[in-house]
């Protein structure tokens, strides 16, 4: 190799070791984030709540379709106060549940002009509060495949995906090297974040999944495979719910975004898992567990997004009235709120 190529790498692999990560709700998605930057070589601070002491104590442990039996240790601490003797952080993670007030939970953490706020999150228009707050810090979007779930306290369980879909917030709005620092921490620690110069529409792909089966199944209490089993008009329901968010991505300026096409190559994969093992999707996790369910974020922006651009959507409207009220019986403090702005 050249000695100019060496440098370069040694360079790179310096950066990486530099590199200060903090993961804001080590659940599910944040742990196995974690999981990955680590590898990269990243300082991970990892902001744990109902896990903190087994975190603490014993670490994190993996169990992956993908990166097979896992374990690592990042820095255990209780709130952001507390993590901020392990900064000045380059990347928060923003790897909790979207709702309503977690952009001042950061507050503490991000270093203008320096932190990277990544919102690893589903739903849409959840950008907002962030870019409101946050005006000197670059603002990346995040699209998260990774089907998930911390099975016990500080044990994950990880299926055959993982790709985590990265773009800026407003598109084009700074300079894309913090996208692609994290897309190369992401290379460098085994898994993959594609850059796009607009995630926007990629996010709408993934809203129309999540606004489809994330209800669904919380509410008949199916995993995904189950949920298709249990009548002849399952399937083709979930086909519905996701035109309907297609006819709102068009309104709102995405068109031929939530193809046919797009809709048949993504319930695939729920359909292939009938013979597998189905896949329990995050919100019906939310409801075994008994926590609130992240019905603004997904189904409620995208209905008043709708409402905005005078398109009636039916079937949102239904989920949304009817997970509501499952997440208000959960967890009677999650009245209506809304979590951002809705166009
Ligand atoms: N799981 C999956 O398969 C997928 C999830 N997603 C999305 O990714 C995001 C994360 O999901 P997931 O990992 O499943 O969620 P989890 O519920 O597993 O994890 C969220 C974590 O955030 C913590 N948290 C919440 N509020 C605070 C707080 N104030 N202070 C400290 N910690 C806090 C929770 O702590 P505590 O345990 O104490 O409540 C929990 O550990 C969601 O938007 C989800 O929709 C996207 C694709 C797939
Ligand atoms: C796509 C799906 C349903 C897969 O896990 C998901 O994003 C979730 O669980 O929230």
């Amino acid at each position: 190799m050249r000695a100019t190529a060496r440098r370069k790498i040694e360079r790179r692999c310096r950066q990486l070791h530099m590199t200060r990560i903090l993961i804001f709700g080590a659940g599910g998605v944040g742990c196995l984030y974690g999981f990955i930057l680590d590898q990269a070589g990243a300082s991970v601070t990892a902001v744990c709540r109902t896990n903190y002491e087994v975190v603490k104590e014993n670490g994190i442990t993996i169990r992956s379709k993908i990166f097979g039996r896992q374990h690592y240790h990042p820095t255990a601490v209780r709130n952001v106060d507390e993590a901020v003797q392990h900064g000045p952080f380059d990347f928060i993670l923003v790897c909790s549940k979207a709702f309503p007030g977690t952009a001042e939970m950061i507050r503490n953490a991000v270093t203008p002009k320096q932190t990277a706020i990544v919102l690893a999150q589903n739903g849409i228009g959840v950008e907002e509060d962030y870019a409101k707050l946050y005006p000197d810090n670059a603002i990346i979007s995040g699209v998260v495949y990774l089907p998930v779930t911390q099975v016990e306290l500080g044990i994950i369980e990880h299926g055959p995906l993982e790709r985590f879909e990265i773009g800026l917030y407003p598109p084009g709005t700074a300079s894309k090297g913090h996208c692609e620092q994290l897309s190369d921490l992401f290379k460098a620690g085994g898994g993959s974040a594609p850059v796009f110069d607009d995630v926007q529409p990629r996010k709408w792909i993934k809203v129309a999944v999540n606004a489809a089966w994330n209800p669904t199944t919380a509410l008949t209490l199916c995993d995904d495979a189950n949920y298709l089993r249990s009548s002849p008009r399952a399937e083709e329901m979930i086909r519905k719910i996701m035109r309907e968010v297609g006819v709102v991505a068009t309104a709102a300026g995405y068109p031929n975004v939530i193809t046919d096409e797009v809709i048949e190559r993504d319930i695939q994969r729920p359909i292939d898992r009938i013979k597998t093992g189905g896949k329990e999707p995050s919100m019906l996790t939310d409801v075994r567990e008994g926590r609130a369910l992240e019905v603004e974020a997904i189904v409620g922006n995208t209905l008043r997004i709708g409402e905005k651009h005078g398109v009636v959507t039916p079937f949102l409207e239904m989920l949304y009235v009817l997970a509501k009220g499952r997440s208000y019986a959960l967890a009677p403090d999650d009245r209506w709120k809304p979590i951002a702005r809705h166009d």
